[in-house]
């Protein structure tokens, strides 16, 4: 059920860009918030996107959505984070052939410690964040590290991506639909080293681990699902847009109304749980419950889990060394 009482506020940043042009059409339709709400459109571009953002606003009208109550465009992140309830934040440059997420740290994360203190200071008492632009952990933590009146865990960044992925490999593999999958779990950074987990995942209420070889898993399941954002790139020449606009209709859509599976994976502060180091922002088995995020708690972890975790840790933790001597924390 939504927490919200209705309108509700969104800000996307780069709303003129490829991801955000394949969001706003499923945002005014009711799939990101529920069918029931209506939503105030503020869109936030710097001036060389502002005119792609114009357009998709014009073609907004266009859409005649009976569920958007107002578009507005702007450069002015006041502007755009004013009242704020859900903030998309995507606008940022992507990758593209040859690079690592890990190599927008410096152009990227200069963008994000600016739009935290602007929700500091405008967004409404409720807002919660989702970061997409990459490397999207990182550049939540930098983003909640200049909002310091705003509840941490209210800042995510996401996996849900990697975790549909995850789960579009195993369907594919076990031949069964999505729907039958649960229990999966992506732990640590949207980046190569990130762990894609399935030692509690079923398929149809079988687990997982008696359906498919530990050479499969081990050697074509984690990298193709954690190294997929580089294929993308590779075959269609530019990052993933469709896909990545779907899976954040996904995370927030649960955050607002409860996720349908047992959990999902979601990227947000660290409160030490699974021994990962207080306030990095990594990915973890999470739950949505009465509209917060919550980690699930007391998952068994075997060796190679907790080794697989512990390096995908340890790049987050060089990332925030890097942004903190970039001064951007
Ligand atoms: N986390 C994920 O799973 C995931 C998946 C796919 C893409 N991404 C990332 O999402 C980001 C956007 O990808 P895209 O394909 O839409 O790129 P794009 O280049 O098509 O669009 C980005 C838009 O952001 C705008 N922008 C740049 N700086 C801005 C700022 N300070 N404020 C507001 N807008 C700004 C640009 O003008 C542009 O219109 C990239 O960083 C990409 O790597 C993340
Ligand atoms: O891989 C990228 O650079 C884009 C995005 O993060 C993805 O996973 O597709």
């Amino acid at each position: 059920m939504s927490t919200f009482s209705s309108p509700v506020t969104v800000t996307l940043t780069g709303a003129g860009g490829q991801i955000g042009y394949a969001l706003l059409f499923r945002i005014a339709s009711g799939q990101l918030l529920g069918p029931d709400v209506p939503v105030r459109l503020q869109l936030l571009e710097i001036p060389a996107g502002i005119a792609g953002a114009e357009g998709a606003a014009l073609e907004l009208e266009d859409g005649a959505f009976p569920l958007l109550d107002s578009v507005e465009v702007t450069d002015r992140a006041a502007r755009a984070f004013n009242g704020t309830q859900m903030a998309l934040l995507v606008g940022s440059r992507p990758r593209g052939p040859g690079m690592e997420r890990a190599d927008l740290l410096a152009a990227n994360g200069a963008i994000f410690g600016p739009q935290g203190a602007a929700i500091n200071e405008h967004a409404a008492s409720d807002i919660r964040v989702v970061v997409v632009g990459n490397p999207a952990n990182t550049n939540a933590l930098i983003a909640q590290s200049h909002a310091p009146d705003v509840p941490r865990e209210r800042f995510t960044a996401l996996t849900r991506l990697d975790h549909n992925r995850a789960l579009g490999q195993l369907a594919a593999r076990l031949t069964v639909p999505v729907r039958d999958i649960d229990g999966v779990t992506i732990w640590g950074n949207h980046s190569a080293s990130q762990y894609p987990d399935v030692s509690h995942a079923t398929a149809g209420g079988t687990p997982v681990r008696d359906l498919v070889d530990e050479e499969w898993l081990t050697r074509e399941f984690i990298p193709r699902v954690a190294n997929r954002g580089a294929e993308i790139i590779e075959v269609r020449g530019s990052s993933s847009v469709g896909s990545a606009a779907s899976a954040t209709i996904d995370h927030v859509h649960d955050w607002v109304n409860g996720q349908r599976s047992r959990w999902t994976s979601v990227a947000l502060p660290s409160d030490g749980s699974y021994g990962v180091p207080d306030g990095l922002v990594s990915s973890f088995p999470a739950e949505s419950v009465d509209g917060q995020w919550r980690i699930v708690q007391g998952l068994e972890l075997d060796e190679f889990s907790k080794s697989r975790i512990a390096a995908s840790v340890a790049e987050l933790a060089t990332e925030r060394e890097q942004v903190q001597g970039l001064g951007l924390l």
